[in-house]
């Protein structure tokens, strides 16, 4: 799913208007209507519900919507705030729509608000993406007002006040709301973190914007669907064997963190691998072959770090390294020689990650291969410097990609996948119980085994994180966000994939 700019998505609407040759009203209408439906699904009739609209068509939303659902038989209560002599058309429209029983309140000043109780539910359509500056004076005012009243607010289209796809500014008063319900496509604001206590949590409904215009218009921001990733995976052939499959080579563990070896080796047979080995420090010998049966188990020479690479580094289809090897001397040397030698996709996490980012030699060598790298943010940060917001480290993270030519999958609560051509792809699977230790060594064995499995690279950035998230989708279920470990992901990992090849009903 495209992610488009506010100038895109005002051309998308207008677009559609011309093209498909609907009134702006009507599209207004159906707008409304979408919203109401959503609306009704959440809140019980009878609720007070007071709805707040600005000058533009994001307040003719609200209008509309205050009509929708005074029929619907909420007590709805419609404010116009600020001076609406020049107010959009369809907010006038609107306006004129509303039934005699339901006189909007015009709020000129801020002391024109009536107290609010934290029990009622509100309706925020001051601003959508027709925003143009940050929010202050009266409008700011009633928003800081709205915002301390402890009523939960339901956003239009976007929190008023948030610029859809870049940086608000510190003056600006911004809406904090409980649920944004948006429009045929989800904003780039939503997807960033820094911007939770304002969006809450959003959904997107349809409102039949022209899929052609969608479909040509330039972005390099994108949203995976499930239909996208389903079309992604590869049945397993009836004649097919081990050896069709690939063969992953893991460099993974150090003494006290083998068990960051033994996750990254689970969750990589979990997910198709025809053969694994694991090259582990020599410590980590008895606790491989003992907790991952399945996989092959080299030792290094050394007994707590690993030093060395395998022989016959050509025989693997792909190398993932990095959890829980550390940051000696003597891994580093390693991690050198096997972007020296090797021709073979690498699978860059964690430790392997660090020890790049503070040698400027080793950063030299990551020209001309074929790597993705799965860094959290402290990592990124640690690769590419510190970044002064979300909008900067997407900028950074498309910067990197290009600049090497590069995969890096940014991990978090909607993990950003950067491409070496600037693309990025954000993730829509996955829980707040990811957030525990050994989850990303989980990842790191999925998505080695599914670049070992001939996905391309790109392929195996967008399924990986994708499946790794819907395993915790699954997992929560059973055991909840609290108690979910990395090893529930891979235990889910079998039915994630069992829905993703089901058609879906
Ligand atoms: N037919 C369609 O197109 C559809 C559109 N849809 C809906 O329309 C929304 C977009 O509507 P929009 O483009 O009218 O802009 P909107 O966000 O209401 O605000 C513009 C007004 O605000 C003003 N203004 C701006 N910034 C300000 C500030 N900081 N402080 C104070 N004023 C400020 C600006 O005035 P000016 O810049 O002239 O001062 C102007 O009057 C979209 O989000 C969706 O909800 C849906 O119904 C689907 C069909
Ligand atoms: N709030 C969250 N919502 C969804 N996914 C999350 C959340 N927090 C963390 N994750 C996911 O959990 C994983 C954590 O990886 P990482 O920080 O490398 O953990 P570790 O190093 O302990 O294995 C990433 O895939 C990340 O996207
Ligand atoms: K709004």
């Amino acid at each position: 799913m495209k992610i488009l700019n506010a100038a895109q998505t005002r051309e998308a609407d207008a677009y559609t208007i011309r093209e498909e040759g609907i009134s702006s009203t009507d599209l207004m209408e159906r707008a409304a209507k979408a919203f109401t439906g959503w609306f009704e699904n959440k809140f019980q009739p009878g609720a007070e519900v007071h709805i707040f609209c600005g000058p533009g068509n994001n307040g003719g939303d609200g209008l509309a919507v205050a009509r929708l659902l005074h029929e619907r038989k909420y007590k709805v209560q419609p404010y116009v705030v600020g001076d609406t002599s020049r107010a959009s058309d369809d907010f006038k429209v609107n306006l004129k729509r509303l039934p005699p029983e339901l006189p909007p309140s015009h709020v000129e000043q801020e002391n024109a608000l009536p107290e609010l109780k934290g029990d009622v539910l509100v309706v925020d359509a001051l601003f959508g993406t027709g925003l143009n500056r940050p929010v202050t004076g009266l409008y700011g005012q009633v928003i800081e007002k709205l915002n301390s009243s402890g009523a939960t607010i339901t956003a239009i289209d976007i929190p008023s006040g948030l610029f859809s796809d870049s940086q608000t500014p510190e003056e600006g008063a911004i809406i904090r709301a409980t649920y944004t319900v948006s429009f045929e496509l989800p904003k780039l604001a939503f997807l960033l973190p820094q911007h939770e206590r304002f969006v809450g949590s959003w959904q997107v409904v349809p409102i039949g914007l022209s899929q052609q215009f969608i479909a040509k218009v330039k972005s390099n921001f994108y949203c995976t669907r499930q239909e996208a990733i389903q079309r992604l995976l590869k049945p397993r052939k009836k004649f097919s064997h081990k050896g069709t499959y690939g063969h992953a080579l893991l460099l993974c563990g150090s003494y006290g963190k083998m068990g960051a070896a033994v996750l990254a080796s689970r969750a990589c047979l979990r997910s198709g691998t025809g053969l694994l080995t694991v090259q582990v420090p020599q410590a980590g010998y008895p606790i491989l072959q003992t907790a991952v049966p399945e996989a092959m188990t080299l030792t290094d020479k050394n007994r707590k770090h690993l030093s060395e690479l395998p022989p016959e580094l050509e025989k693997y289809s792909v190398v993932g390294i990095g959890p829980g090897i550390g940051t000696e001397r003597v891994t580093k040397t390693a991690i050198g020689q096997l972007l020296a030698t090797s021709s073979r996709p690498m699978v860059l996490d964690a430790d392997a990650i660090n020890l790049i980012a503070a040698s400027e030699k080793l950063k030299g060598q990551l020209y001309q291969k074929e790597l993705i790298f799965t860094p959290h943010p402290k990592e990124f940060e640690r690769l590419v410097g510190k970044v002064k917001n979300d909008y900067d480290r997407l900028q950074h993270l498309r910067e990197f990609c290009m600049e090497y030519g590069c995969y890096v999958v940014l991990k978090g609560g909607h993990t950003a996948i950067g491409t070496p051509e600037g693309k990025v792809y954000f993730n829509t699977t996955g829980n707040p119980g990811l957030a525990t230790g050994g989850t990303g060594d989980v990842l790191t064995g999925i998505i080695t085994a599914l670049v070992g499995q001939h996905y391309t690279l790109e392929e195996a950035c967008r399924l990986g994180v994708f499946i790794h998230g819907l395993a915790a989708d699954l997992a929560l279920q059973t055991v909840g966000e609290i108690g979910m470990t990395a090893s529930d992901v891979i235990d889910h990992l079998p039915k994630a994939f069992l829905h993703l090849s089901q058609p879906q009903r």
